[in-house]
């Protein structure tokens, strides 16, 4: 099972050629032999998998990359835990990680870093000699500056990150906020959206994250014959169902979003009975105590809701700590009514995007959306609530259930064509195509659509996406 990234990158590796470069999920001790790293080929791509340190991937994944950098990312400041070592180990995984890219570069190679895992990766390639063009793309939000702050070792992270000549975010809003960071924090000069700084100059950019639509529309249509979602059909009787599909992440605003089916069924019980909801909740990030706490926090809260408002013949809330392939889930997506996607904070949220491309043209459901979700900038022709306000979530779910279908279309059309027209193969070709620029501009080269049709080829194979798998 996959999370947004992984799900929305392998059809870019497939399609481009790339080589992407992630972990294997495994760790190894410096004295062990063996294969340096595992390659598959993808499409016309491949993946290549590298075996992490094992003294460091504990500090470096678990401590500073998903205790210290996803809270404050997501600006919940007060679950940062970080102890000095994790620091050193995040460095000691960025630079080991520079060292495995040096085997795959050739001339002419670019590299495009993914997520916050790999913050310092570019300033590491630079040390060992690279000149070629790095972008990175961050695929969380970037917070204000006094939330960074928060985070140890602050202002040599973000200096180290201005190694990249490109850096992607999901929303203007996120771009802007690095961009008063730099200003601000560092007293930098920032022109145009462009950082000047002693590792010369950083374009700052924003490219939301799409999604291959019609892939959901098509997996959608042909579903109903999946066990998963014709058994889950005929349960219904009738009942409206609304759908949830998070990984566990306390960004997810899971508490919130049930207490606010809560507040439904107390206040309006009209709606007993009448929709239920499915929350697919897969297990993310188990080791940290911050995810162990919410894993509790949730299953004793949906079975309170269920204990109060359930009947023998009908359970409020099913509740799955499991996952499904895309292809049922966009079954699931299209059996459901209403798709509720009420994140606290979100980079973009792809389920939002996959819930709208799944639905059924001819009586599609509505979404009810989270306004702090990067995916509300573009579908802004869903229901888009606070998910801090229970009753104004609560009364969003009812005006979804009972919308009629001619809102429903002209909500559902405009969403469609937004995610059409940004699909996620758009986007993987504008992030390149901008990060090719730089290489133009930092040799002054001449452009490359003017060079041969083998050189561009060639650049396009070699750009290399790295990330943890
Ligand atoms: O690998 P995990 O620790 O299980 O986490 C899964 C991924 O979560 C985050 O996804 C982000 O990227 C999505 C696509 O751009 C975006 O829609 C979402 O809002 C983000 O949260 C994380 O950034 C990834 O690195 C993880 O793989
Ligand atoms: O059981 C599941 C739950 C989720 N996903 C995929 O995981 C991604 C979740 O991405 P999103 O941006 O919503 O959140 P993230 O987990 O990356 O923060 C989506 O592409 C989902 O289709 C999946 O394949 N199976």
């Amino acid at each position: 099972m996959t999370g947004g990234l992984a799900a929305a990158l392998l059809p870019v590796v497939e399609n481009s050629g790339a080589i992407w470069v992630g972990s294997s999920g495994r760790v190894r001790d410096g004295h062990q032999k063996g294969p340096f790293a595992e390659i598959e080929a993808l499409g016309s791509g491949a993946i290549a998998t590298l075996d992490l340190p094992a003294a460091h991937y504990g500090g470096y994944y678990e401590g500073f990359a998903n205790s210290a950098l996803w809270p404050a990312l997501h600006s919940r400041s007060d679950l940062i835990r970080v102890s000095r070592d994790d620091y050193v180990s995040y460095r000691e995984v960025n630079a080991f990680m520079a060292r495995a890219l040096m085997r795959f570069r050739k001339d002419q190679t670019a590299f495009w870093v993914q997520d916050y895992h790999f913050l310092a990766l570019g300033a590491e390639l630079r040390d060992l000699g690279v000149d070629d063009p790095i972008g990175f793309f961050l695929h969380t939000p970037w917070p204000v500056a006094t939330v960074m702050q928060g985070v140890p070792n602050h202002r040599e992270l973000v200096t180290a990150m201005l190694a990249y000549d490109l850096l992607g975010f999901q929303t203007g809003e996120d771009c802007q906020n690095f961009l008063a960071y730099a200003g601000g924090e560092l007293g930098l000069t920032v022109e145009d959206g462009v950082v000047i700084s002693q590792n010369g100059r950083t374009r700052c950019e924003v490219f939301p994250i799409g999604i291959d639509a019609e892939k959901f529309a098509q997996y959608a249509a042909k579903s109903a014959s999946h066990p998963d979602v014709s058994r889950l059909r005929r349960s219904l009787n009738g009942e409206r169902l609304a759908i949830g599909v998070d990984r566990l992440d306390y960004s997810k605003g899971l508490v919130n979003r049930i207490s606010a089916f809560d507040r439904l069924w107390t206040e309006h019980p009209q709606f007993a009975r009448s929709i239920s909801l499915l929350q697919i909740a897969n297990p993310s990030r188990g080791a940290i105590e911050a995810y162990g706490n919410l894993q509790n926090d949730v299953a004793r809260l949906v079975s309170d809701v269920n204990g109060r408002h359930g009947e023998v013949d009908w359970t409020p809330i099913r509740y799955l700590n499991k996952g499904f392939s895309q292809a049922v889930l966009a079954g699931l997506y299209r059996t459901a009514q209403v798709g509720v996607v009420t994140p606290l904070h979100d980079g973009m949220n792809l389920v939002a995007k996959e819930y709208v491309a799944a639905q059924n043209p001819a009586d599609p459901g509505v979404l009810v959306l989270s306004k702090f979700a990067g995916a509300a900038n573009e579908l802004d022709t869903a229901l888009l609530v606070n998910p801090h306000d229970i009753d104004g979530m609560a009364r969003a779910i009812a005006v979804a259930a009972a919308m009629p279908l001619t809102e429903r279309k002209m909500r559902w059309e405009a969403m469609m064509n937004k995610l059409r027209g940004h699909t996620i193969q758009q986007w993987s070709a504008d992030f390149v195509a901008e990060l090719e620029k730089c290489r133009t501009e930092k040799h002054a080269v001449a452009p490359l659509a003017a060079q041969p049709p083998q050189a561009l080829r060639w650049l396009k194979s070699a750009i290399s996406g790295v990330r943890l798998i």
